[in-house]
C-alpha cells in the first residue's frame, strides 16, 4: 500500500513520453499535427461557447452572514466559484507565481533535468494527457510535499527561493482548504466528530495534497488547440490561482462551458470527485478545462487537496437514510488516483452502488 500521495501518483503511472514530445511550445510558430485537437476529442460538445461574463458566483470569505450561504449555493449549483477576502497575501501569491513563471521560462533542457519520473512528481505533460490521442498546449510541474529534490537540479545554486515559496505557499493553502471543507460540511449538518480523518481538532493535520503548476504558452493557431481537457479534479478540492489571463471554463448543465475570467484577487476553488463522495452527490464535483490564446502566456497554480492517504471516503452517516441511500461505496485516494489512471471519465460511476 502505497503511505503518501507522491507514491500512488508514482504507482499509477500514465503514458510515457518520449523525448520528442517536449516540443518547445514557446518557439512553434505553426501548430503541429501532434497537437491538432478535434472536437471529437472532448467528452461534452467542444464549441466554445464563451458566454462573455461568467456567472460563477464570487464569495467573499470575509461575509461571516451571507458568504457561507452564497458559497454552499455555489457548491450546490455549479461546484466551484471565486474567492475573494480569503486571507492569503497578495504578496504570497505574487511570489509563487513569480516562481512560476521563472520555472517555465528555463529552457526545454534544464526543465526536463526534473523530468517527471514514472508518473510522479517534477516537470512533464498533464498526467491525463495518456487518454488523448493528441498533445495538449501546456506544460506542467507537480509537488508533493517539498520541492526541494527538483529544485536542485533546476537551479543548483539557488534553489531556496523557489523551496521557501512553495512551502509556505502550500502551509497557507493547506489552511485555507480546511478553512473551506469546514464552511461546506457544517452547512449539511456534518461535525468535527462525524469525520475522524479530521484529526482531534478538525483541522486535517493528516491531509494530503499536491501543488500542480501550470503553464499555457501563447498559441499560434488556438482555435484548433487545447490547453487542458475537461476533466473533473480527483481531490476533495482543488484551490487555483489563474494569473491575469482567462483560459479556464467550467461546465454547467444550463449554460454549456462558461469562462470564468480572472478577478482580481481571487482564488477559484473546484469540488472534485472525493467531495461528491463524500458528501453523497450534494456537492457534485465540477467539469473543467483550459482554452489557449494567441495574446498572452497563461499560467496557473492548483492546489490539489486530498484527504489522508488511506482514508477511506464514503458517503457520510449524516447524510444517507432510506430516502437518500449512499450513492457510493468506500474509496481511498489511492485507490482512487489508481481508477482515474485507468477509467478517466468513468472513474466516478464506477462507484456506484
Ligand atoms: O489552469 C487552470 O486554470 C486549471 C488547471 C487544472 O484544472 C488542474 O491543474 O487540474
Ligand atoms: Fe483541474
Amino acid at each position: 500500500m502505497p503511505s503518501r500521495v507522491s507514491d500512488s501518483l508514482a504507482l499509477h503511472p500514465v503514458f510515457q513520453h518520449n523525448h520528442n514530445q517536449y516540443l518547445d511550445l514557446n518557439s512553434l510558430e505553426e501548430l503541429p499535427d501532434s497537437h491538432a485537437w478535434s472536437s471529437e476529442l472532448d467528452k461534452l460538445s467542444s464549441s466554445p461557447d464563451d458566454h462573455g461574463e461568467s456567472n460563477l458566483p464570487v464569495i467573499d470569505l470575509s461575509d461571516s452572514i451571507n458568504g457561507p450561504k452564497h458559497l454552499v449555493h455555489a457548491c450546490k449549483t455549479w461546484g466551484a466559484f471565486q474567492l475573494i477576502n480569503h486571507g492569503i497575501s497578495n504578496q504570497l501569491i505574487d511570489s509563487m507565481e513569480a516562481a512560476t513563471r521563472k520555472l517555465f521560462s528555463l529552457p526545454i533542457e534544464q526543465k526536463l533535468k526534473a523530468e517527471r519520473q514514472e508518473g510522479g512528481c517534477g516537470y512533464g505533460p498533464f498526467r491525463i494527457s495518456s487518454f488523448f490521442p493528441k498533445r495538449m498546449w501546456s506544460e506542467g510541474f507537480t509537488i508533493v510535499g517539498s520541492p526541494l529534490q527538483h529544485a536542485r537540479l533546476l537551479w543548483p545554486e539557488d534553489y531556496s527561493v523557489f523551496c521557501d515559496v512553495t512551502e509556505e505557499y502550500q502551509k497557507e493553502m493547506k489552511k485555507l482548504a480546511g478553512k473551506i471543507m469546514w464552511i461546506m460540511l457544517e452547512a449539511l449538518g456534518i461535525t468535527k466528530e462525524d469525520i475522524i480523518w479530521a484529526g482531534p481538532n478538525g483541522e486535517f493535520e493528516a491531509s494530503g495534497a499536491a501543488l500542480q503548476l501550470n503553464s499555457y504558452p501563447v498559441c499560434p493557431d488556438p482555435d484548433r488547440a487545447m490547453g487542458l481537457a475537461d476533466h473533473t479534479d480527483s481531490t476533495l478540492l482543488s484551490i487555483l490561482h489563474q494569473s491575469n489571463q482567462s483560459g479556464l471554463q467550467v461546465f454547467q448543465e444550463e449554460m454549456g462551458w462558461v469562462t470564468v475570467p480572472p478577478v482580481e484577487g481571487a482564488l477559484v476553488v473546484n469540488i472534485g470527485d472525493l467531495l461528491h463522495i463524500l458528501t453523497n452527490g450534494s456537492y457534485p464535483s465540477v467539469l473543467h478545462r483550459v482554452t489557449v490564446n494567441r495574446e498572452r502566456h497563461r499560467y496557473s497554480m492548483a492546489y490539489l487537496y486530498g484527504p489522508p492517504h488511506s482514508a477511506e471516503i464514503s458517503p457520510l452517516s449524516k447524510l444517507v437514510d432510506h430516502q437518500h441511500p449512499p450513492l457510493y461505496r468506500p474509496v481511498t485516494w489511492s485507490e482512487y488516483l489508481g481508477m482515474k489512471a485507468i477509467l478517466f471519465y468513468n472513474a466516478l460511476s464506477s462507484l456506484r452502488l
